[in-house]
């Protein structure tokens, strides 16, 4: 099978974290614990016109200082560093609870920025939980560099915000560059939603 090669450095993976905690100062962070915190406030907020204005100041003013530090891909921290939620915003943080070489398991609560409606989560929200997930465990130790060739969701019951949720993925099967992985997402015992998903290993030239 011809495939690209994960990393050259024995362990790492295409999806491995390029930066440690380390590489970063100490309030990274727990910055993007108060933005994700922000987020979910925002989302669930009715602001009168004076605070939109205050709010409206400070965004363009960080938004402009933001604009001197931008980096190249290969410079950036958000999703490829190894803390919780690897730095980034557009994937609600979940905690892993076991990691296996074709299974993982674990939590999340979505939040009120996941909102759709009537309490339950967007339905766009769940793909995206999944995909990273299972793009994890598609890409774990061991494994060449794969991407998601489809995903496919079935919605199964209401999926609620602000609640604990758990998740599974494991690996169904590999025929050749096909890796076949499934997931679950649950509430209690209740299923509320389930995936079926390729990830095709990617040949030398692609990326
Ligand atoms: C923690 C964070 C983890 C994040 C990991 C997340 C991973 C991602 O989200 S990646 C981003 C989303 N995915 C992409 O952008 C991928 C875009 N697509 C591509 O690049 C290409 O279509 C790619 C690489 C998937 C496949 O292309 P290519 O290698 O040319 O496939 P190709 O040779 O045509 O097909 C190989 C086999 O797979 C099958 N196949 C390909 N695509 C599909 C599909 N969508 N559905 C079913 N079968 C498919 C083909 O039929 C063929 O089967 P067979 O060998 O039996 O004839």
């Amino acid at each position: 099978m011809e495939v690209a090669s994960a990393s050259a450095e024995p362990g790492r993976t295409w999806n491995s974290p390029h930066w440690t905690a380390d590489d970063i100062g100490p309030d990274f962070a727990p910055m993007l614990d108060a933005m994700r915190v922000f987020h979910h406030r925002l989302a669930g907020a009715r602001l009168p016109d004076d605070l939109t204005e205050e709010m409206r100041g400070i965004f363009e003013r960080l938004g402009e200082r933001l604009l001197e530090h931008q980096v190249p891909e290969e410079r950036q921290i958000a999703g490829r560093i190894d803390i919780p939620g690897r730095g980034q915003l557009l994937v609600p943080n979940y905690e892993l609870d076991a990691v296996e070489p074709d299974f993982l398991a674990g939590r999340l609560t979505y939040g009120r920025h996941f909102l759709g409606r009537n309490g339950a989560v967007y339905g766009g929200a769940i793909p995206l939980l999944f995909d990273s997930v299972l793009g994890r465990l598609a890409n774990g130790p061991g494994r060449p560099a794969s991407r998601t060739a489809y995903l496919h969701v079935d919605y199964r019951s209401i999926t609620p915000i602000e609640t604990e949720l758990r998740f599974t993925a494991e690996v169904a099967r590999q025929e050749g560059r096909k890796r076949f992985i499934r997931g679950t997402l649950s509430h209690g015992g209740t299923l509320c939603a389930d995936v079926d998903a390729l990830f095709l290993v990617l040949r030398p030239h692609q990326r």
